[in-house]
């Protein structure tokens, strides 16, 4: 099986844009950053339930139908009670400033390579904006060893220490949340082979994305992380104080995901999109940035063994609902997603009749370029 770095290489996104040290451009926001803005998509206002990213508590017995509906009304949940060490989420937050702290000279020595996936750079997607987004990004796929070499010669070890930690909780969270996703679909572990007899999910692959937005001059005009939906299963995300993650609610628009103390944020990817036979919407989500203070997140980016086939469970297609993606590993969805970008499930789609999918053209059209 191709590692996922491997599987990442085959579909290189080149990025030329030089690196920007954020600290020499406190005064003004420059041009290349500015997105123009008519916000097509209404603020929500968060004083409803029905406008709340839901909070579910993984030791509630009822958890699994809980996870259901969240996933089917919204595509993204917190959780809490979760089982993951709070110290390592203090951990890897210090980590996260630590690393992005450096000089950007220091940086740029683990710097990922045009057409390289792993190290220090803009976010991934951002070959396909024409603007600039206020964000840096260190992505590890593999061991990050010979990265943290460069840029920690001497604590190097106990960074990496903290990273295999850190994954290892993930990956164990991330089975049990696909246990109970599987069990709020009707599911069962027999049905998709590689989650294994006890759905301990061995082979699945991962990667890690540490994301920092700098406070900004000019936030209004700026974009964090531009929308975006991951290619993932599912995605579980940490992050700190500071809040800037918003997803887009069918109906609703744009939607804070406040920062929750020792809460972790869950969202549905692309290929879990796939497998629930759109049942469960992709969420598409987007970071914003604000005056005062760098926001720090850590994505844990989840997904099957890089060449197993993943399509629509054969429990949720029927005579009233079509087959409406054909199957797709992810190896070779990460190529489609290379091109595609936001219309790589389109890309895979086999039938038109689909509910609950947002219309991801128009939310590429949200920011239009200045
Ligand atoms: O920083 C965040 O909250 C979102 C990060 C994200 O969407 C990603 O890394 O794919
Ligand atoms: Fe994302």
């Amino acid at each position: 099986m191709p590692s996922l770095s491997e599987a990442f290489r085959a579909h290189p996104v080149y990025l030329h844009h030089k690196h920007s040290d954020f600290n020499s451009l406190q005064q003004k926001l420059p041009d290349s950053y500015a997105w123009t803005q008519p916000d097509s998509h209404a603020y929500a206002d968060a004083n409803s339930d029905n406008k709340t990213v839901p909070v579910i508590d993984l030791k509630d017995p009822n958890a699994a139908n809980l996870i259901g509906h969240a996933c089917r009304r919204w595509g993204v949940f917190q959780v809490v009670n979760h089982g993951v060490p709070l110290t390592l989420f203090t951990d890897i937050q210090r980590a996260c400033l630590a690393l992005f702290s450096l000089p950007l000279h220091q940086k740029l020595k683990a710097a990922r390579s045009p057409d390289g996936v792993s190290g220090y750079g803009r976010a991934p997607i951002s070959s396909f904006f024409p603007k600039l987004m206020w964000s840096e990004c260190f992505t590890i796929l593999d061991s990050p060893h010979h990265l943290f070499l460069q840029l920690w010669p001497q604590d190097h070890a106990k960074y990496s220490e903290i990273v295999k930690e850190y994954e290892a909780a993930m990956k164990e969270l991330a089975a049990k949340l696909m246990c109970l996703v599987f069990a709020s679909l009707g599911i069962s572990k027999e049905d998709v082979k590689w989650a294994g007899p006890r759905g301990e999910f061995d082979g699945a692959c991962a990667a890690l994305h540490w994301n920092s937005y700098p406070s900004c001059p000019d936030p209004d005009r700026a974009m964090g992380l531009a929308a975006h939906t991951d290619s993932t299963l599912l995605t579980i995300l940490q992050q700190n104080n500071v809040s800037g993650l918003q997803v887009l609610k069918e109906g609703e628009g744009w939607v804070a995901v406040p920062p929750l103390a020792g809460g972790l944020v869950v969202n549905i990817g692309d290929l879990l999109h796939i497998l629930s036979n759109g049942l469960y919407p992709s969420v598409l989500h987007r970071v914003r940035v604000n005056r005062s203070w760098q926001r720090f997140s850590v994505a844990y980016l989840y997904g099957p063994p890089t060449n197993v086939e993943v399509s629509p469970n054969e429990k949720l297609v029927g005579p009233g609902r079509p087959c409406l993606y054909r199957s797709v590993s992810w190896k070779e969805y990460l190529g489609i997603k290379a091109k595609h970008f936001n219309k790589a499930l389109s890309a895979v789609r086999i039938s038109s009749a689909i509910n609950g999918l947002f219309d991801v053209k128009e939310v590429q059209n949200d920011f239009h370029v200045g």
